[in-house]
């Protein structure tokens, strides 16, 4: 079935009303929650809005503030569904479309893909969904003539979904173009699909724990990595309710973040500079194995985490507030982990809003802040220390490529080669330039993980 357009057309500016909005749907159970998926969906994808940042607990948007507690769960879900398959949810709108929706169209269209998310991908009603989406679109007047089109499409692909949904998750990828053609042109093709497949499940949570992982893959359901950290595919309970976490045996990290840190080998008792090192997962883990560690990084909000997160763990650090470009070490340090700002394309399977919000301008931008932030790295440490240079990104250009032209721009650093027996159960991730990278597409045991790129560094003089 194609469904029609209704009569009337998008004007640039709201249209006048031309009947009433729906009225005395204000209070309509689950009504506002739509209403700030919708309203966060445009955010994210009409201005590029990070959803971490609409969806903090603390410094969030205020319609997603307002919300409880469960109903802010519900808006995550939502979104988190619409941004991962936005292609097939995409696909699937269009294809009950005559003709395609006006480019100004942007309102219909949030209402259209947060209502397909819940009836293709959560357990909502399909007849909520569509009831909630109607009532949405009736009530706003940039939408509310075309009401009787979000039924008919709505009501359409729940009638369908058994069938429609497998055959759109095949014939699609849900990536945006550029973002396929840079992994393509950086993994072949048959790898960045693979990744792209990837970025469509919801990922486990691993943790790191301080010591006994037998232990605690027992009291946390899940089982030990061959890295050593713990993997749950389902948590049972929210984080803070999770056994340990008041005695501070454990922080979340995916098994990939917690490789960088493992590259500087024994620190215990040197002196360890973590350069941006907000929330501290990789302050937490260099300071557990006995170094003196100084964690630097700009953002005060960010730096209370990684103090609340410290205290915690009960771990030591002393922490600096500073702009690394500005900043200057009274003493030169034994070891640099410098885990940069970055395009963070390797985190899609949590973040599936970073690839509508980055472009590949941005990549560009960032690689030359990081190659920036790098070189005043290098100065941090003393002559024979090592730098190692991590990020969460997929894209060489923030890795491989930066690190690769810093080498050849310099004779007074030198690239220590990552050995393939280096890190436990990793072997796979170690390049044979001697780099990690690791991307969620493996197959070996320590697979499923975020992508991340690490080189390791040493100052010759
Ligand atoms: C990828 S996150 C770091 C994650 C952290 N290393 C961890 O393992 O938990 C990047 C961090 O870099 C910080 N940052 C970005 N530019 C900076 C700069 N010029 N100076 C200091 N910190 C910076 C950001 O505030 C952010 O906390």
């Amino acid at each position: 079935m194609v469904v029609t357009h209704a009569k009337g057309r998008f004007s640039r500016k709201p249209p006048q009303r031309k009947r009433p909005a729906a009225q005395g749907h204000e209070d309509k159970p689950g009504l506002q929650v739509r209403r700030t998926a919708a309203k966060l969906l445009g955010a994210v994808i009409d201005a590029r809005t990070p959803l971490d940042a609409l969806t903090d607990g603390e410094h969030g948007h205020p319609h997603f503030l307002a919300l409880e507690s469960r109903d802010r769960s519900l808006v995550r879900a939502i979104l988190a569904s619409a941004l991962r398959h936005r292609c097939t949810i995409k696909k699937l709108v269009s294809e009950r479309l005559q003709r395609p929706l006006p480019a100004g169209a942007h309102a219909l269209s949030h209402i259209l893909h947060v209502g397909a998310a819940q009836i293709l991908f959560l357990d909502v009603p399909d007849s909520a969904a569509v009831d909630l989406a109607v009532t949405h679109a009736g009530a706003d007047p940039r939408t509310a003539r075309f009401s009787g089109l979000v039924n008919g499409i709505l009501r359409n692909i729940a009638r369908h979904k058994e069938e429609a949904l497998p055959r759109a998750l095949v014939e699609t990828s849900d990536a945006p173009a550029w973002f396929g053609e840079r992994l393509a042109a950086a993994y072949g093709t048959e790898q960045a699909d693979a990744i792209i497949k990837a970025h469509r499940l919801e990922p486990p949570v691993d943790f790191t724990v301080k010591s006994d992982p037998d232990l605690w893959a027992e009291r946390l359901g899940g089982r030990v990595l061959p890295n050593s950290s713990i993997r749950v595919e389902r948590l049972a309970a929210p984080v803070p309710e999770l056994p340990g976490y008041g005695k501070g045996e454990w922080w979340v990290q995916d098994a990939a973040a917690s490789l960088p840190a493992r590259l500087l080998g024994n620190v215990a008792g040197n002196t360890v500079a973590d350069l941006c090192a907000a929330p501290g997962g990789k302050t937490a883990q260099l300071a557990l194995t006995g170094a003196r560690v100084t964690a630097v990084d700009q953002s005060a909000n960010r730096l209370k985490r990684l103090r609340d997160n410290l205290q915690r763990l009960g771990l030591e650090a002393d922490i600096v507030e500073a702009d690394i470009l500005a900043w200057q070490p009274e003493r030169l340090f034994d070891a640099v982990l410098l885990d940069a700002p970055c395009s963070s394309t390797g985190t899609v399977r949590r973040h599936p809003d970073v690839v509508w919000t980055k472009t590949p301008e941005d990549i560009a931008k960032l690689a030359d802040l990081q190659k920036r932030l790098l070189e005043r790295a290098l100065t941090f440490v003393r002559p024979g220390g090592t730098v190692v240079f991590s990020n969460c990104s997929l894209d060489p250009a923030e890795g491989e490529a930066l690190v690769a032209g810093l080498l050849e721009q310099r004779d007074d650093v030198m690239l220590d080669r990552i050995g393939p027996e280096e890190l436990p159960g990793a072997k796979h991730f170690i390049t044979p330039e001697g780099w990690l990278r690791t991307t969620p597409a493996g197959r070996d045991r320590l697979d499923n993980v975020d992508g991340f790129f690490a080189a390791r560094l040493r100052r010759l003089r």
